[in-house]
């Protein structure tokens, strides 16, 4: 077997029987990013020299019998992540040149632990987007893209396309990635990976480019769940940093992977049968909750009400809240600076501004200032917070019937990179079922389920109570291990 083809659980074995190394195991997804990045663009920054010095470094920890728990193992790096001495540029133009200071305490963790960073991976800009076709530094090919028709290259959703595309091509272990609406699980579904959201709170959000506040979570995504499993033990722990930062132990996410789901209760809400769905992930979705009874899982359908108020009040909040936090661009304090010899302050504004931010940003930063202003706050932002509430109160009351929920991950497969653009609203509904666990605070983990009658990924999506990640790690490795998911994309290393 390559040596980039073992999942994460398969490499940090070979590594301690010494089968391979990590300058080895290191060079070997340098040289399949030189040679596939340059089509797939899930890198914005490769970072070669010092991941070979950080893997001479763990392979020299390893000798001396001080190995981490994640000792040499090739990850890469959204580029939301601030990254002590790397360019961090959030796929937009805006940061120009920024080189943070200080690592992300999720990378820093990361980092503690062994792991050896390849590079900053490319995302929708600021994470806005389905698609990762905002990004500044260009789109991101779906390595399930046929490899033999270059007029139909497909999206690998977003906003984490970059960390999607890069672990399904075998392009690093495993990666960070955030979601404030859908960004990891979207993405992980659309490249035939899993991807978990843990709970609001769980992961630091310390030193990653804000979004919206109050939604943001990061998490990761690997070939496996129980790969996503390891990762996210690593990645969470409480931050004195982050003041939303949950003060509670970190389980061994890993152990919950191998945990039966007999009599556990499984959630099937009504409300996630949506007019239109395609028939082929109905049938995956039905074939899911088949497999969870056949292991010995209760099926029990329930009803999250206000689920049809989500989508409209997700895009209330997350713009809102990415207004305020994207204020601060402002040409003075850091990254692009744009202005002529007789600009005053306010222009300076308004012409760094109008170069640096995409017009998906631009896009939301209108609804957000819109939502926001006097006159329409009631109306809009402070509305779309009740209904929030109501929507988190949909899910307190299932946990009193379930242990889980079980819906698809997304409303399609991956679709072609010219579909979807010039309509904001169609883009939006591939948040569909996703965005309710942010709305809630909830852990949501997409696993890769099947392929549809083109060939391409869909995902299942197990959501679960506050904090309890290790029923939905015990729930997805469940459907994994069922699903048997094989295939591969037709671009790989
Ligand atoms: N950031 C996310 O979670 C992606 C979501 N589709 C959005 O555009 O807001």
């Amino acid at each position: 077997m390559r040596a980039t083809d073992l999942t994460l659980a398969e490499g940090l074995k070979a590594l301690e029987k010494r089968e391979i190394s990590a300058v080895e195991l290191t060079d070997a997804f340098l040289s399949g990013i030189e040679r596939l990045n340059p089509r797939l663009n899930a890198y914005i920054t490769v970072t070669a020299e010092q991941a070979r010095a950080s893997a001479a470094a763990s392979d020299a920890r390893r000798a001396k019998g001080e190995a981490g728990p994640l000792e040499g193992i090739p990850l890469g790096i959204k580029d939301l992540f601030c990254t002590e001495g790397v360019r961090t540029t959030a796929a937009s133009k805006i940061l120009g040149e920024f080189t943070p200071p200080y690592e992300s305490t999720v990378s820093a963790n990361l980092k503690r632990d062994g792991a050896v960073f390849l590079g900053k991976l490319n995302l929708d800009e600021f994470a806005m987007g389905s698609s990762n076709t905002t990004s500044a530094f260009g789109p991101v090919e779906n390595p399930w893209s046929r490899a033999n028709d270059p007029t139909k290259r497909l999206v690998p959703g977003g906003s984490s396309g970059g960390s999607a595309a890069a672990v399904a091509a075998r392009l690093a272990m495993g990666a960070t990635a955030t979601d404030t609406g859908g960004s990891i699980r979207q993405p992980a579904a659309f490249c035939g990976i899993a991807g978990i959201k843990p709970t609001y709170g769980r992961c630091s959000r310390w030193g990653i480019v804000a979004f919206a506040s109050s939604l943001d979570q990061a998490g990761p995504v690997a070939r496996s769940v129980e790969d996503c499993a390891i990762l996210l033990r690593s990645m969470s722990g409480h931050d004195p940093k982050d003041s939303t930062s949950a003060n509670l132990p970190v389980p061994d996410f890993a152990a919950a992977c191998g945990r039966s789901v007999k009599g556990l209760r499984i959630g099937v809400p009504a409300e996630y049968t949506l007019p239109g769905l395609a028939p082929e992930i109905e049938a995956l979705w039905q074939q899911g909750l088949d497999w969870l009874k056949q292991q010995g899982a209760e099926i029990v359908p329930i009803s999250l009400p206000h689920t049809k108020y989500a989508l409209p009040t997700y895009y209330v909040v997350a713009p809102a809240e990415a207004s305020s936090n994207l204020a601060r661009y402002d040409g003075v304090r850091y990254g692009l600076r744009v202005t002529e010899r007789d600009s005053d302050l306010r222009d300076l504004y308004e012409r760094t501004r109008a170069a640096g931010f995409g017009a998906e940003v631009k896009r939301r930063i209108m609804i957000g200032t819109y939502v926001l202003s006097a006159g329409y706050y009631d109306a809009y932002y402070l509305k779309a917070q009740k209904v929030r509430a109501l929507i988190a109160r949909d899910f307190t009351e299932a946990w009193a019937k379930v242990d889980a929920i079980v819906t698809p991950a997304t409303p399609s497969s991956a679709f072609a990179m010219d579909e979807k653009q010039d309509d904001p609203v169609t883009m939006y509904l591939n948040d569909v079922f996703t965005v309710t666990a942010n709305l809630a605070g909830l852990p949501g983990l997409a696993v890769p389920a099947g392929l549809d009658g083109q060939g391409l990924p869909l995902g299942l999506q197990v959501i679960g109570r506050p904090f309890d990640e290790e029923t939905v790690f015990a729930v997805g490795a469940a459907l994994e291990r069922a699903a048997d998911f094989t295939a591969k994309p037709q671009v790989m290393a």
